[in-house]
């Protein structure tokens, strides 16, 4: 069966896009590996599949699978990148969409200057909701990685983010301790892991070592985590500029449980077909 599909990029973070409401797309996890591996497939590390949405009121519904074939809960990057695919594609012709996602309604908006703004909805930080296995809510969580003890903030945007502060962030051990605190056992569904360099109160510099993809050249939710975790540590202002290794977003958050504002760009790469 040929299936088309659309390559899309935020911030070098890359997607494959495919349009699950004119067809009917059932993949395995299986076939998501073998579509994102960059050289038997297509390449990605995330892979959108746009539906129709579930509930009135809603525009669409939007699943989210990572390069290792896992379904999450959200993906900042790639709503942008959804956005942008709906209304090329003409499924819709709204500037402003509301979208299901597996934890709560995302609203995209594309904006006059081509960037495209979304509503990520509100930070979470009670263990559960993460979830991360710990007492209770606390800025700072201690965590035992490596014989050494990390400070990490915990946040869920969706789906769940560890942060810490770090001096540097091109000398910060992503991979190395990105993937142990990814697999760590106090994060029953694994963890994003995020390094922070923090620039001043309005700016940020941002690594992102992925759950069930690796470190990736900008992470949509890692940046609005980040940011969070950085006002809620007394570091930053309610609006920041995030540099990421691949581009800038700026993020905007009030406090309490008023939502996260992301704006960054959404671009199309290419369009293709394979075979399954
Ligand atoms: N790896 C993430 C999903 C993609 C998030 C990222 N690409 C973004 O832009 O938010 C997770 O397993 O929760």
């Amino acid at each position: 069966m040929k299936i088309p599909f659309t390559k899309m990029q935020g911030l070098g973070n890359d997607f494959v896009v495919l349009d699950g409401v004119r067809q009917s797309i059932s993949l395995s996890a299986e076939q998501i590996r073998r579509l994102g591996d960059r050289r038997f497939g297509i390449g990605f590390d995330q892979l959108l599949l746009v539906e129709p949405a579930r509930e009135a009121g809603h525009d669409f519904r939007y699943r989210i699978f990572n390069n290792d074939g896992s379904e999450v809960e959200q993906c900042g990057n790639g709503a942008r990148c959804f956005a942008r695919f709906v209304h090329d594609q003409h499924l819709t012709d709204k500037a402003e969409i509301r979208v299901e996602t597996a934890r709560g309604v995302i609203v995209p908006k594309l904006e006059a200057d081509g960037l495209v703004s979304v509503d990520m909805g509100s930070p979470r930080f009670i263990p559960e909701q993460i979830p991360f296995l710990a007492e209770a809510d606390a800025i700072i969580h201690p965590l035992e990685v490596a014989g050494r003890t990390i400070d990490l903030t915990v946040v869920s945007m969706g789906n769940p983010h560890a942060v810490q502060v770090v001096d540097d962030v091109d000398t910060a051990p992503v991979t190395a301790i990105g993937a142990l605190i990814e697999a760590h056992p106090r994060f029953p569904a694994r963890v994003n892991a995020g390094f922070m360099q923090i620039v001043s109160r309005s700016e940020i510099r941002l690594r992102v070592f992925e759950r069930g993809a690796g470190e990736t050249l900008a992470c949509g939710t890692g940046a609005c985590a980040a940011v969070v975790a950085g006002i809620r540590r007394g570091l930053l202002d309610d609006t920041v500029l995030v540099h990421a290794r691949g581009g800038d977003l700026t993020i905007r958050w009030q406090g309490d449980q008023s939502p996260v504002l992301m704006t960054g760009p959404a671009v199309t790469v290419y369009q293709g077909e394979i075979a399954l």
